[in-house]
């Protein structure tokens, strides 16, 4: 059989455009002013972050403005922005490849209360004028409530049918948009984050939905521990890692976010009885889990380390998979071969891994890099799970960091949200850091609260001692 190689690069698209650095705090009323003359392609946001400052922003001017002394854009305009700010313009390079073009097939609305009349009207021109690359036009309903986060939907328009496929620099992503959380918005802070990992690190998700940040820190060489609470988005984690080729970087667990840092940073008790500094590969111990309220004893393997903790009996009523083992053809193929195949195959890929990188450490009770928390409304609530956690004489190197996101309100300040995390941690955070990632309401911005963890919060002297115990009493 004949097969022709599609050449990616056929699909490049350079875009060579201007960009205005205008103050943070200034864009809201940039925006109005030079409505009309930002950028405006599908999924690019125009406003985008600075790369050489925190305090401005780049707005990225459309195409039709092709001359640095912005003349295209009306005298008028361009004085009320004189008198808002200093104009500073900038050469922006866009490159819009393969992967830009196409994306799901759904087009998801959020129509306001006083459109809503109108919805049948502008669901059928947009699904008209985009068939066939929109299949199904959707709009939330309600707001959301429930623990996954993930909306309602009412199908306005073509096929109920909410499998999708979507790209994200360079991933491909598949999901059941009814069934898991998934915001294209985020794109930008995903990348942004997984930027400042570095290959061979060790990536523990707590709240990692289809994989958003798993997926690429994988892509970069970093071991990510990934879990998540909703077991449709670790059986689409596993899909996505399989279609982008990670599946042995990412291990997906289904398990409640403080059960999950738990047990994964926790030495086991086999570690505890021998202290050992033996091959990674016969790290194997029993344990018992609690899932979802449910205790099974399973065998756990941290080796090398790609094998998924079966932890999730069937617990919602719709028959979800008892594990993240999922009977679903795709998944199944995932399934890590057994014995002496497979730890054939996890020493090839340690040994791989340690060339790459001196720190390289597949125990993650002895060394993780960073912890990302992803579920700003309440991450910060979780992080009193990290109290006492580590145990001092296994633990190698620096402690992680720690990637928060949050919600704070215009009537709230850094200081309130610091002072909350060290509340849950039961530690002074030093040098923390704000990244301000999206406004989501008029009054309320997402952050991502970057810190180190604290020494005094982890390292638990008492805490560890209980942990031998309960350890070797559960061995008698
Ligand atoms: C805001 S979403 C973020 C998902 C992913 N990081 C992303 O960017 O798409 C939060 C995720 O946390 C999961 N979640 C909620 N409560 C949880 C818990 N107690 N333990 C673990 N995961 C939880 C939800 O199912 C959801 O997938």
């Amino acid at each position: 059989m004949s097969g022709a190689i599609l050449d990616e690069t056929k699909f490049d698209v350079h875009l060579k455009l201007w960009a205005l650095r205008i103050p943070r705090e200034l864009c809201k009323v940039a925006t109005r002013i030079l409505n009309g003359f930002l950028l405006d392609r599908p999924r690019i946001k125009p406003i985008t972050e600075d790369p050489t400052s925190e305090k401005t922003r780049y707005m990225i001017l459309s195409e039709k403005v092709q001359n640095s002394d912005l003349s295209e854009i009306p005298g008028q305009k361009l004085d009320e922005l004189k008198a808002l700010c200093e104009i500073d313009v900038v050469p922006y390079s866009l490159m819009l490849g393969y992967s830009y073009w196409g994306t799901g097939h759904i087009a998801h609305l959020n129509i306001s209360d006083e459109l809503l009349p109108f919805k049948d009207v502008i669901a059928k021109v947009i699904y008209d004028k985009n068939y066939p690359r929109i299949k199904t036009v959707v709009n939330k309903v309600g707001t959301i409530t429930n623990e996954f986060r993930v909306p309602k939907f009412e199908v306005l328009m073509g096929t109920d049918d909410m499998v999708t496929e979507v790209k994200q620099y360079g991933a491909k992503f598949k999901l059941d948009y009814s069934l898991v959380y998934w915001n294209s918005r985020l794109e930008h802070e995903h990348i942004r984050l997984v930027s400042q990992f570095q290959a061979g690190e060790t990536i523990c998700d707590m709240f990692s939905g289809i994989g958003p940040f798993a997926i690429p820190a994988a892509q970069k060489g970093c071991l990510v521990y990934a879990n998540d609470l909703n077991p449709d988005s670790i059986r689409y984690l596993r899909i996505n890692a399989e279609i982008n080729k990670v599946n042995d970087l990412v291990c997906g667990y289904n398990l409640d976010a403080r059960k999950f840092i738990c047990q994964l940073m926790t030495a086991p008790a086999c570690e505890i009885d021998k202290m050992s500094d033996g091959p990674v590969l016969e790290a194997q111990h029993r344990s018992s889990i609690q899932a979802n309220g449910e205790t099974m004893s399973q065998d756990l393997k941290f080796a090398g380390e790609v094998e998924e903790v079966q932890g999730n009996k069937s617990t919602n009523g719709e028959g979800v998979d008892q594990s993240c083992m999922s009977q679903d053809a795709s998944v199944a193929a995932l399934k890590r071969p057994s014995g002496s195949q497979e730890d054939a195959r996890l020493k090839q890929f340690a040994s791989k891994r340690m060339r790459g990188s001196d720190s390289f450490h597949p125990k993650p009770w002895e060394h993780v890099d960073h912890v990302i928390m992803n579920l700003p409304a309440s991450a910060l609530q979780f992080l009193d799970a990290f109290q006492g956690l580590i145990h001092r004489r296994y633990w190698k190197g620096s402690l992680p960091w720690v990637h928060c996101y949050c919600f704070m309100r215009s009537n709230e300040t850094e200081e309130v949200i610091i002072s909350e995390a060290e509340s849950a941690l039961n530690a002074r955070i030093r040098d923390p850091t704000f990244h301000r990632v999206r406004d989501v309401a008029p009054n309320k911005a997402m952050f991502c609260l970057s810190f180190r963890l604290p020494e005094e919060a982890c390292f638990d002297e008492e805490v560890t001692k209980s942990v031998h115990s309960v350890d070797r009493d559960s061995k008698e």
